[in-house]
């Protein structure tokens, strides 16, 4: 059988000459010895022998049917050896093993034939077999997709994908689809019949997810083999198409970049309420380093940037450069420095090899400070140094833009040597909830946009609970905006003024 596997960490390419595909025998496909079918020495019978067996009617009875035996076991052999001998002239086989890229683009795929084909039922009116099962297409809508084309998965082992989908007011809702699970299945594409199989190694995992080694393997008629490419390219421009007006958020996977989970819907830059002027301070710094390109490039100067959100928790630090990320139309490549396995050489080379038009976001900057003593429970040490981290910020100058921001909420603890222009160029502190900013975020709450709001009530609640909170300086009742915006969403507006007591921590 022919096997074409997929390079990893390359994007899928099928070798177009069939010279490039290696020709292996199909591991599961080992020939079988049969009793009876290797000749012995026994065989070489004395005359004393022969005239016993001559006249021994069980004797040659015996011989009769170890004959046929021979025969048989031969005719087997044959036909295994036929059997093979078709299986590699005539299919073609297309590993994907779940650390290459085009892995999660296939399952997506997938997932996006067995919901086509559910609308498909539904249009057909027969939506009561849809419901159930994606596995069991009713006839009429398998006579449509055959015509089409395609026809999904027939298979009863399916595995659930969970996606979740944000909506405007910050609530989520949890979307459920089906694919195949670890077994064979097949389906047809553009008229091929395709073997699926999805399988799983229980032993081998991958240890910066947890998530168990998978391989699927799709086999398919030699002749058919072009029908591989034309899938992986649907595949990824499904994918492509998916990323469109959203954010990706990139983690790092080993040593290379991986989207995390889906793409995120953008997130608005209104949706995060900072106190007056910071947000429009970064974003114009941000817009104006993004067109100097050829203004560094004629200096010599490394076309980078950094910035510094420090602040308590909760503060919209992240939330925010999400926001200035989908704004700007670029992905987010995260990374926290305190995450396991982290080491020097593996930061500075992620640095390196970020994917373009991407903010690199390093979280919680303050664990490289921390003298390499951070043991967690489990016993694990996190290994970036400072050093480390100075030399990952001053890296190779790219001819593509560098931008980082940095977290942290101890702003105390870092070094002047971090926070020095270069490697970090704005600082801004995003601090706990100021009265102006609580009020906006209630406007925001219960305002205009709600169903029913009493607008000139919604002012005065607002107003009143600007007065509750600390002041401008920070001083007084603190209160973060997260736990506001956890509190307004669990209160009625006047409710949530005579409950808001509970939050205030002193200082
Ligand atoms: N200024 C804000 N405006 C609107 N929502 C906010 C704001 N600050 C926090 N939130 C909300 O609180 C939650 C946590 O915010 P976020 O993770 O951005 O805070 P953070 O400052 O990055 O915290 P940490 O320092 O713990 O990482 C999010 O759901 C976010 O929507």
């Amino acid at each position: 059988m022919n096997r074409l596997a997929l390079p990893s960490n390359k994007e899928p390419t099928i070798p177009a000459s069939s010279s490039a595909i290696s020709t292996t025998m199909d591991a599961g496909s080992t020939e079988i010895e049969l009793p009876g079918s290797t000749p012995t020495t026994a065989d070489k019978p004395t005359s004393l022998l022969s005239s016993i067996m001559a006249d021994n009617p069980y004797f040659s009875a015996g011989a009769g049917l170890m004959g046929i035996g021979v025969v048989l076991g031969g005719l087997r052999k044959g036909v295994n050896l036929a059997g093979n001998f078709a299986q590699r002239r005539l299919l073609v086989t297309l590993e994907i093993p779940s650390k290459d890229r085009a892995y999660p683009w296939f399952l997506e795929w997938m997932a996006a034939q067995a919901k086509a084909a559910k609308a498909l039922e539904l249009e057909a009116g027969e939506s009561s077999s849809a419901s159930t099962s994606i596995s069991r297409p009713s006839t009429t809508s398998k006579i449509r997709q055959i015509l089409s084309g395609n026809i999904p998965v027939q298979s009863h082992q399916l595995a659930v994908e969970t996606t979740y989908k944000q909506h405007s007011n910050g609530s989520t809702e949890a979307l459920f689809t089906l694919v195949p699970g670890p077994g064979t299945h097949y389906f047809r594409y553009k008229s091929a019949w395709i073997q699926l199989k999805r399988e799983r190694d229980s032993k081998l995992m991958d240890l910066h997810s947890g998530i168990p080694w998978e391989t699927v393997t799709l086999t398919t008629l030699s002749r058919d083999r072009n029908l591989f490419p034309l899938l992986l390219k649907e595949a990824r421009e499904l994918a492509d198409r998916e990323k469109e007006g959203k954010t990706v958020v990139y983690t790092a996977w080993g040593t290379e970049w991986r989207p995390f989970g889906k793409p995120r819907r953008k997130r608005e830059t209104g949706s995060v309420v900072l106190a007056e002027g910071i947000g429009e301070r970064v974003e114009s710094d941000l817009r104006r380093f993004l067109g100097r390109g050829k203004w560094y490039a004629d200096r010599g100067i490394p076309y980078r940037r950094g910035y510094l959100l420090h602040g308590p928790p909760g503060s919209g630090k992240t939330s925010f450069i999400q926001a200035l990320a989908g704004n700007l139309s670029y992905n987010i490549c995260l990374l926290n420095l305190s995450e396991r396995g982290l080491t020097d050489d593996k930061l500075n080379h992620l640095l390196g090899i970020t994917p373009e038009r991407s903010i690199v976001l390093l979280e919680d900057i303050d664990a490289a400070f921390n003298r390499r003593v951070q043991t967690s429970e489990d016993g694990f040490k996190s290994s970036v140094t400072f050093s480390g981290l100075l030399n990952a910020l001053d890296g190779v100058a790219s001819a593509e833009e560098r931008i980082i921001f940095m977290t942290t909420n101890h702003f105390d603890r870092l070094d002047p040597a971090l926070v020095r222009p270069g490697r970090v160029d704005l600082k801004e502190l995003l601090d706990d909830a100021v009265p102006e900013q609580a009020k906006r975020l209630f406007k925001r709450f219960y305002g205009k946009d709600q169903d029913g709001a009493d607008e000139a009530e919604i002012a005065r609640l607002a107003s009143k609970l600007a007065g509750m909170v600390g002041d401008e300086m920070g001083r007084g009742r603190r209160v973060s905006m997260a736990a506001l915006q956890g509190h307004f969403i669990r209160h009625a507006p006047g409710e949530s003024l005579d409950t808001l007591n509970d939050l205030f921590g002193e200082r």
